[in-house]
């Protein structure tokens, strides 16, 4: 007969809440089922304290006729941007790292895309001028450009204030995030069970075995390269290797990736030990469509961190606190780090992973990567 057994935390909530209330969602998966509706461009209620709250729509994946609804709701209905993009568009970001723009009467899909988008930026320079809202709470708008950042579509979104939020989420169907509770909740690191690993001679590494590593959040999986058998108690030679489509797989010469990725494993496999985690944050965490985006604004002469500003995003959008996490799952806290990237150490060593040395990756220099890399040593401080 098939038994079902709860995990550890399932089983937490069926002591707290009593036994049927499990088969219900907790927040970390209504937070993942209104990622999957907002790239569906499918509206999500976030609740507030008290009855308010306000209904978000994605401004990448809005069609016209919920546009319509949206801005049919009130006459408080904004396109939220983020900070990064208002310096663009010379929007007033009153509220510090976002900005909320009124729509305007009659607002088309058009005007939606032109300001959430700068692939015409420079075509159509000047879309304003905007007056941005100021004062009034907008923590609800802030958590709606997250939710949207983590659906890796454009950080823009349509917000619309409601009154009975819980009410008018179950009479649209549609998803309802306790605000508060999903904040603390995205802001917290990614609980990570491992799945299964299998041995996977590799060309570089022949004793090489893969472990795969799922989030409980339902996002994307995470792969762990053990080279050998590294013995606990010292330090491992170690890479964190952040996905990169098109160099680790097509072999780009935009960026030196593919050659990391390589050079990596070929002195992991040489020294008969290592750890590599390939961590599926494509684009320094903003996805491989935001990825493309920029590559085009860089088409347009803008450089590897003006293209993520000019999109609404920081320059790196990773969180690191995964890498340490899956370290530690391994059984590993002292590593040899390769990477040029000091914040990788800083993030490391803050999470408790001890860096007793930093092992430079130089390789992979091409004509066509040779501004990208000066770029990161003077923007974002890689050692050269
Ligand atoms: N947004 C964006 N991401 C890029 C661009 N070029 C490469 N990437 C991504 O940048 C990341 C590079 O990752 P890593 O090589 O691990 O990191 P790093 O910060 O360069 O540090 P080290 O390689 O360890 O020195 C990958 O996720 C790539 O997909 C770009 O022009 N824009
Ligand atoms: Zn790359």
């Amino acid at each position: 007969m098939f038994q079902f057994t709860a995990g550890g935390d399932r089983r937490e909530r069926l002591q707290r809440k009593g036994a049927g209330v499990t088969l219900a969602p907790d927040i970390t998966d209504l937070l993942a089922r209104a990622r999957a509706d907002i790239r569906m461009g499918v509206p999500v209620v976030l609740t507030g304290t008290g009855d308010g709250g306000a209904v978000l729509l994605a401004a990448e994946t809005a069609s016209p006729e919920r546009l319509a609804d949206m801005a049919g709701l009130s006459t408080e209905t904004c396109l939220v941007v983020t900070g990064r993009r208002a310096e663009t568009l010379r929007a007033r970001a009153y509220d510090g790292d976002i900005a909320r723009l009124p729509l305007p009467r009659g607002v088309t899909p058009s005007w939606v895309r032109a300001v959430a988008d700068p692939s015409d930026d420079l075509k159509t320079p000047m879309k304003g001028p905007f007056n941005a809202l100021r004062g009034g709470d907008a923590s609800l708008h802030r958590l709606a450009v997250d939710l949207v950042k983590e659906a890796r579509l454009l950080p823009s979104v349509i917000v619309a204030p409601v009154k009975d939020a819980v009410d008018f989420a179950s009479k649209n169907g549609l998803t309802s995030l306790p605000a508060e509770e999903s904040a603390a909740t995205m802001g917290a690191e990614a609980l990570l069970d491992p799945v299964i690993r299998a041995r996977v001679p590799l060309l570089l590494a022949p004793d090489a075995r893969l472990h795969v590593f799922r989030p409980k959040d339902g996002a994307e999986e995470h792969y762990v390269i053990e080279v050998g058998s590294p013995p606990r108690d010292r330090p491992v030679l170690a890479r964190l290797h952040s996905a990169c489509f098109t160099g680790d797989l097509l072999g780009s010469l935009k960026c030196d990736c593919g050659p990391q990725l390589r050079a990596a494993l070929a002195q992991m496999g040489s020294e008969g030990a290592g750890v590599l985690l390939y961590l599926n944050q494509e684009g320094r965490g903003i996805g491989l469509a935001n990825k493309m985006r920029a590559y085009s604004l860089q088409d347009q002469g803008f450089d590897t961190v003006e293209a993520n500003h000019r999109l609404g995003f920081e320059d790196d959008e990773r969180d690191f606190r995964l890498g340490a996490a899956l370290l530690l799952r391994m059984g590993f806290s002292a590593v040899r780090l390769m990477t040029n990237n000091p914040a990788k150490i800083d993030m490391m060593r803050r999470m408790d992973i001890d860096v007793v040395e930093r092992v430079p990756l130089k390789v992979g220099k091409t004509p066509q990567n040779e501004a990208y890399l000066a770029t990161k040593a003077a923007k974002s401080g890689h050692l050269l």
